[in-house]
């Protein structure tokens, strides 16, 4: 009896799952025919505009060609961003370019990108299709920020949020929270091959939060980094991540796939091993361009006052409102929150964000979470806030921003 209640659940499961995948397959020639739809659309208009003025930057987009529809890890078109043949539309330009001249208009246009990318909630998904991130960072000194980074991406919405730390480190930052799958691997002799095998399980990598600067483990992270490439996988690059490649740029150098996301003192160093200058203060905008376009066109956040991103090609500034409140960890809840928005976004495709860059919609998305996560944790707490008090705020925070 029990047998046969059990083969009829497999069977019905294995049902379910046929008719899951028969009903991707039908969306997925849904949103390429409205996506070659759109992109016939956007040709149409550049012709007309290049008609209508003599102003020779305005290009058609190109993005709909056959080279960027192969693409390796199944995402739409979005993913595959070189910067040599990516020619985005002047047109659609504008609503991004977020000046303090321009504000409130320019905000709601791009807040209204990232709730595009938002994948809806449906009865129809299993655990793990709204998003599986991977955290690498975690050591005897440094529990707190894999914690906070890991948490806030199951906040934000993901299903599964995997720590890989080390060995003295885990049961720490398992005792935080039974939420937390915890890997004592990464001061492992073969730390480097234990990591490689969840890799295709992992939608994006969050690397340095709490790692700390041993130069084993910043080897480890090294040969992490070199597979997640190999692999197309979306990297987050914080904290003692960020340390390693002011060692050697080389490393993350060119892979568009990446977001940067340095405090002031990780800017100046990152800056200042890639242009052998000190940081242009007095020009903020013009210094993030800089070491974006130095770094090959990542896509970079410089985190203060203002939050400045950018991919080399344009500056947006994050000016929402936060607090003066300035307590260690907010940066990890910045970087776990963008794991997810990467992934969101990358999996929404080009259509959807108006063919921008998915790394700097996601970006904005990450930023303006995390600072109204601080507001709202300061209203309530004041000076005795602390980044665990922002946490408890990203469920409210994220649906006043992005879903009302
Ligand atoms: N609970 C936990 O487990 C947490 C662990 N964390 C982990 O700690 C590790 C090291 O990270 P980190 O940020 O302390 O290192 P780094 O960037 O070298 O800063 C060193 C010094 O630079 C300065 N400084 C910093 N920002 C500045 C600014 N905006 N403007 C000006 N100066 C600035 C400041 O110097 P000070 O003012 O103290 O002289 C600061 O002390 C890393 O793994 C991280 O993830 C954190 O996530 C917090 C929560
Ligand atoms: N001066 C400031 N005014 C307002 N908000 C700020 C200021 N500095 C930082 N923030 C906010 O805090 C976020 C994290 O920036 P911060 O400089 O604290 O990062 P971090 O040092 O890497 O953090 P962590 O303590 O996690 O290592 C920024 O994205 C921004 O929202």
């Amino acid at each position: 009896m029990m047998e046969r209640f059990l083969q009829q659940s497999v069977d019905a499961e294995e049902k379910f799952y046929k008719y899951e995948e028969q009903r991707l397959q039908i969306e997925d020639k849904r949103r390429e025919a409205e996506h070659t739809r759109e992109m016939q659309m956007l040709q149409m208009l550049g012709q007309m505009l290049n008609g209508l003025s003599s102003a020779s930057q305005m290009t058609a987009p190109s993005r709909s060609s056959p080279s960027h529809k192969a693409n390796l890890r199944n995402y739409p078109d979005s993913l595959h961003l070189n910067h040599s043949t990516f020619s985005p539309p002047i047109v659609l330009e504008r609503p991004f370019s977020l000046r303090p001249t321009r504000p409130a208009k320019d905000m709601e246009n791009i807040f209204q990108l990232v709730r595009n990318v938002i994948p809806p909630m449906t009865s129809k998904k299993h655990k793990g299709q709204d998003g599986k991130i991977g955290i690498i960072g975690g050591c005897k000194e440094y529990t707190g920020a894999p914690y906070f980074a890991a948490i806030t991406a199951l906040k934000v919405g993901a299903d599964l949020s995997q720590v890989f730390c080390t060995k003295d480190a885990a049961t720490v930052i398992k005792s935080y929270s039974p939420e937390l799958i915890v890997h004592p691997v990464l001061d492992h002799p073969n730390a480097v091959s234990e990591v490689d095998k969840w890799l295709p399980r992992l939608h994006t990598l969050v690397i340095g939060p709490g790692m700390g600067r041993e130069d084993a483990i910043l080897d480890n992270a090294k040969g992490i980094i070199e597979k997640a490439k190999s692999k197309g996988l979306p990297i987050v690059i914080d904290a003692d991540g960020l340390w390693l490649i002011a060692q050697q740029p080389s490393i993350i150098q060119g892979y568009q796939r990446a977001v940067l996301t340095p405090n002031f003192m990780e800017f100046s160093r990152l800056y200042e091993a890639m242009l052998s200058e000190p940081v242009e203060t007095s020009d903020q905008h013009g210094s993030v361009l800089r070491l974006s376009q130095a770094m090959g066109n990542i896509t970079i956040i410089q985190k203060g006052e203002r939050d400045l991103i950018s991919d080399g090609d344009k500056v947006l500034v994050c000016s929402h409102e936060g607090s003066s409140r300035r307590c260690g960890g907010q940066g990890d809840l910045l970087a776990g929150s963008l794991g997810v928005l990467v992934h969101w976004a990358l999996l929404a495709g080009p259509e959807k964000i108006n063919a921008q860059n998915p790394f700097l919609v996601a970006a904005f998305g990450a930023c303006s979470l995390t600072r109204q996560c601080n507001h709202q944790a300061f209203q309530k707490y004041g000076r005795s806030m602390t980044t665990s008090d922002m946490i408890s705020e990203v469920g409210t925070a994220f649906n006043k921003l992005f879903e009302t």
